[in-house]
């Protein structure tokens, strides 16, 4: 699962000006590790045009090999035959989903502080989401950042659930990132609003990776 998290993209309609299968193509290109269909905010797409995006999103991951993850929408997730979903606090919890999921589905849940890593870890969560590290204008209720900080107290109480930071991380965070405890990083705007995904996706791989490899 540690590898897995590397380079985990989120990806949405409105985080993007161009056709966002294109640049999910690209990012894939460049070394997505995981993906995160993640369907929300102003203008997001309903019903049938959101269900026809995520197939079409999933199908491209799995040509590349690349798990597909659904954010929140637990039964659009089993609808499509997602590989997992990734649930918020105030999202569907990790026991009823455990209920109505195939036993091979990756689940992720978001944690802010150490008591919300620690029931994660109790309740069998794959991996945790833990943010904001910094600032973001992607996520308008995003709480207040927690910093390098608080990625090393998340980890101090939870030292083996693999980790992946979000929120505002730039590709020179990312080796920071991962000293205090972080395996990999997730990122919408960095990569979908560069120019060039494609190289962007393979900065953000090759630090990550040379991180794992022991620098
Ligand atoms: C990998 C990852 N980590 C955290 C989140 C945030 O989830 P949540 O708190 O439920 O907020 P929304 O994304 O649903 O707005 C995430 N999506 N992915
Ligand atoms: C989806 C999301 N969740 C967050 C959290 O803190 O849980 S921050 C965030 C937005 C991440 O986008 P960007 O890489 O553009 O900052
Ligand atoms: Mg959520």
């Amino acid at each position: 699962m540690k590898e897995l998290l590397q380079v985990y993209f989120i990806l949405g309609s409105n985080n993007t000006d161009r056709d966002p299968l294109i640049v999910l193509e690209e990012a894939l290109q460049g070394g997505v590790t995981l993906f995160q269909f993640r369907e929300k905010g102003d203008h997001a797409l309903q019903a049938d045009v959101k269900v026809t995006l995520a197939q079409q999103m999933k199908e491209l991951c799995h040509r590349y090999n690349v798990p597909f993850i659904v954010n929140d929408d637990v039964s659009l997730a089993l609808d499509i035959g997602a590989d997992g979903v990734h649930v918020g606090q105030d999202d569907m919890s990790i026991t009823d989903i455990k209920k109505r999921c195939p036993e091979d589905w990756i689940v992720g849940v978001s944690a802010t502080n150490q008591s919300e890593a620690e029931k994660a870890v109790a309740d069998g969560a794959d991996y945790i989401g833990v943010g904001p590290i910094f600032g973001t204008n992607t996520k308008k209720d995003a709480k207040r950042p927690i910093g390098l900080s608080g990625v090393k107290q998340i980890r101090a109480v939870a030292p083996s659930i693999p980790i992946v930071a979000i929120g505002g991380i730039q590709l020179t965070d990312v080796i920071p990132l991962m000293k205090v405890g972080a395996d990999g990083v997730s990122i919408i705007s960095a990569i979908s609003q560069s120019e060039k995904p494609m190289q962007a996706t393979q900065a953000f791989a090759r630090h990550a990776s040379y991180f794992h490899q022991g620098m």
